[in-house]
């Protein structure tokens, strides 16, 4: 099959890679030094997956109409990098691989006649240097679209990409999106701190505030009707359970997923970025809480105070001491 990706960075050349050597006919697009290195010498896989060197056609937009695309660009990227693409892409089905709310309403309006799905990826792979990329967790990950049961054109994509990695398909896809929202509490911290994700769940300190903006999370969106969607066993009972118990007690909850994740160091994707001197994607993550917050009447200080920090380290290109975040951060 034809697949197109829209952004070969960490994930994207995750889903390259894998895809082209399960024999998929693969095209990306990429731009700066990713686009050079991928276009000089492939993209290199290593990790949890095992090795793949993937010689595949590179640029900045897709030549040739696919069977099937993959967006995996950042949030604050994806407009762009689908308007890029929409002439050639519309009508294809579509799926944005992507953290946030939004992914996949945006893709929706911009190209009218696609069906646009969503993945949401557990998987953690860290772009090394460009055209390289590492994955230090290997998981399931889980496709969908709006709020019903998973349907056929779901299952049948998923299959697909079920060639490179376990992808599940799941219904109440809009629900599943807030619970990685909450498991994606885990990436302000150690791109505040400049410390693994791992390390930071190690710091009792830290994992309170950790644990606080999990907390929040799941406040606001119990105020904003939402019915938490499962995902890695974690779901709406469980979550709700989460909100209500004492912090000490809640403080497992990123334990638990600091174990899922294994002992090899994970900057996390908002660090990355960080790392790179590139914007993070920090206002569809944390700061999509506030606005949530502020929809349903309430504020969220602790995920405010986490976004502003995230802001002061993308300007200023470096990391904060943990006392900074302890200090402002009302957890
Ligand atoms: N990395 C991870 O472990 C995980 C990431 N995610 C989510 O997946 C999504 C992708 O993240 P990740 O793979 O880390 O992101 P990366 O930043 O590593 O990759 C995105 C790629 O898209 C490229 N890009 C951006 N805009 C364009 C454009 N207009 N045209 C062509 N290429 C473009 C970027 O290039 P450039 O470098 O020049 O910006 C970059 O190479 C995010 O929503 C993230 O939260 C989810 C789970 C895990
Ligand atoms: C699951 C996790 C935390 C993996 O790193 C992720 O989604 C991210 O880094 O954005």
């Amino acid at each position: 099959m034809r697949i197109g990706i829209i952004g070969a960075g960490a994930l994207g050349g995750t889903f390259a890679a894998l895809l082209a050597r399960a024999g998929h006919e693969v095209e990306v697009t990429a731009r700066g030094a990713g686009l050079e290195a991928i276009r000089s010498r492939g993209i290199r896989l290593s990790g949890g997956y095992g090795e793949a060197h993937a010689r595949v056609a590179a640029g900045e937009a897709l030549t040739v109409r696919p069977d099937l695309v993959l967006v995996c660009t950042k949030a604050q990227d994806a407009e762009a990098a689908i308007s890029a693409n929409a002439a050639l892409i519309d009508g294809v089905p579509v799926v944005v691989v992507q953290n946030g709310l939004d992914g996949v309403d945006a893709a929706a309006r911009l190209l009218p006649r696609s069906a646009c799905m969503g993945v949401l990826s557990i998987i953690a792979a860290n772009y090394t240097e460009p055209g390289v990329v590492r994955v230090t967790t290997t998981a399931a990950s889980y496709l969908g679209r709006g709020d019903g049961p998973a349907d056929d054109e779901c299952r049948r994509v998923a299959a697909i990409l079920s060639d490179a990695v376990p992808v599940i398909a799941i219904g109440g896809f809009r629900g599943a999106q807030w619970t990685k929202l909450i498991v994606n509490m885990l990436n302000a911290v150690p791109a505040i701190v400049g410390r693994s994700v791992q390390d930071v769940v190690d710091d009792r300190h830290l994992r309170r505030v950790v644990t606080a903006s999990m907390r929040e999370t799941v406040r606001v969106g119990i105020a904003r009707g939402v019915r938490f969607g499962s995902l890695q066993g974690l779901g709406d009972r469980r979550l709700r359970l989460f909100a209500r118990m004492p912090l000490a007690v809640g403080q497992l909850l990123p334990r638990l997923m600091r174990v899922r994740m294994g002992s090899v160091p994970n900057l996390g994707s908002t660090q990355q970025s960080v790392r790179r001197g590139q914007p993070t994607e920090v206002d569809f993550l944390n700061g999509v809480v506030v606005r949530e917050a502020a929809r349903a009447g309430l504020s969220a200080p602790v995920n405010a105070a986490l976004t502003a920090l995230v802001h002061e380290v993308e300007a200023s290109g470096a990391f904060l001491p943990a006392s900074r975040v302890l200090a402002e951060v009302p957890a």
